[in-house]
């Protein structure tokens, strides 16, 4: 009997232990980081995911400002947030890709105090394909784009003294956690994001500055009705091993994200899957989610291989349809 009871005393008191030691590690230290009364700047923010991030920042009541380069969708944008939640916004047409355009936005909108850079393109098309001017495009946006975006920004982030945290969010993707057929280009440039993140949040932490990365699936925008048009079958059926989510729905997410300081921000259960297939080295917040990804990984990589034996299944099922 006694030992009956030491047994199950073990058996509980080891879990516990371990998540109270993991409390005691977890980099950087949880906190929160508020919305409402900030200054929100969105890029990408007149399309899609950035569109519907402007609409519930402003809903909050956070003070927003977006960029893009097209100006009439920049007011048609300006225009549908303001009537719909009553908050003025601030909007800002740049090309991401030119640093002098996008330091110009920064010295004019003002401090920021939570910066999304959320603007992408993507085209999916076989590596042999694809133009190296089209590859270029997606790197000179989805990562100097970004680059360009943090140090226009940051100056003016680190002037804060006081106060509540600042927060960096980048919108990665699930193709910038794992490689996907017809995303050569647009996978290294998501990718990247992922390395930028990790280094910048261990040179920003005493700035009291969070940086957070999302990884959001197919998510239904103007974006992707347009990506659809010329998506590689294969492309279509790998990516549909995660379902598609609603623009609404990621900017949920982005945003509850962004508050609780999160690095990682997954939006649905496959994309969760997928941030404890792929860890790694990143930074987590959570005791709890740092125990689930020590305790899952074993059996979550048996997962992840049997997905990769479906995608491979599917890529040389194509390539023996291709040849009849
Ligand atoms: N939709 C999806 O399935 C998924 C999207 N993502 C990522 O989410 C982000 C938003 O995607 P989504 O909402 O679908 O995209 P949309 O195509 O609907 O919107 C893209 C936005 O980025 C802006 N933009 C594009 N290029 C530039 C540029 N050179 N300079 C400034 N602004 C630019 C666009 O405005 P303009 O063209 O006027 O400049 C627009 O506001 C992207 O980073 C994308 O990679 C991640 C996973 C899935
Ligand atoms: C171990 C368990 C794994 C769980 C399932 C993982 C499924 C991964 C699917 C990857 C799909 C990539 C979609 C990219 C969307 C995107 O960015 C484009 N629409 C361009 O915007």
């Amino acid at each position: 009997m006694a030992t009956h009871s030491l047994l199950w005393l073990l058996i509980i008191s080891c879990p516990v232990l371990f998540i109270v030691f993991l409390w005691w590690i977890v980099q950087p230290r949880p906190v929160k980081v508020p919305i409402k009364g900030r200054h929100v700047f969105i890029s990408g923010g007149s399309s899609g995911i950035g569109l519907a991030l402007a609409h519930m920042a402003a809903q909050e009541g956070a003070r927003v400002s977006i960029l893009a380069r097209n100006a009439s969708r920049l007011e048609e944008a300006k225009e549908s947030v303001e009537s719909s939640t009553g908050q003025e916004i601030k909007i800002y047409s740049a090309d991401v890709r030119n640093f002098e355009e996008v330091k110009k936005v920064m010295d004019e909108a003002g401090p920021v105090d939570v910066l999304i850079c959320n603007q992408g393109v993507f085209t999916p098309q076989e590596f042999e394909l694809q133009s190296v001017d089209t590859m270029r495009s997606m790197v000179d946006i989805n990562l100097m784009g970004t680059i360009h975006l943090i140090k226009a920004a940051l100056p003016y982030m680190k002037r804060r003294r006081n106060g509540p945290p600042a927060s960096i969010a980048l919108m990665s993707s699930q193709a910038g956690q794992v490689g996907v057929y017809g995303y050569t280009a647009y996978s290294s440039s998501k990718f990247a994001l992922r390395g930028l993140a990790e280094a910048l949040q261990q040179e920003l932490i005493v700035h009291n500055i969070r940086v957070s990365l999302i990884f959001p699936p197919d998510t239904n925008t103007p974006g992707l009705v347009e990506e659809n048009k010329m998506k590689p079958e294969v492309t279509k059926l790998i990516a549909a091993s995660s379902s598609s989510m609603e623009a609404t729905e990621v900017a949920e997410k982005t945003l509850n994200g962004i508050k609780s300081g999160k690095f990682i921000i997954t939006c649905n259960f496959d994309g969760f899957m997928l941030s404890i297939a792929t860890a790694g080295m990143s930074p987590q917040t959570s005791p709890i989610m740092a125990f689930v990804e020590v305790i899952a990984a074993g059996i979550v990589r048996i997962v992840a291989l049997c997905l990769l034996w479906s995608w491979y299944s599917t890529v040389h099922k194509w390539h023996n349809h291709q040849k009849k």
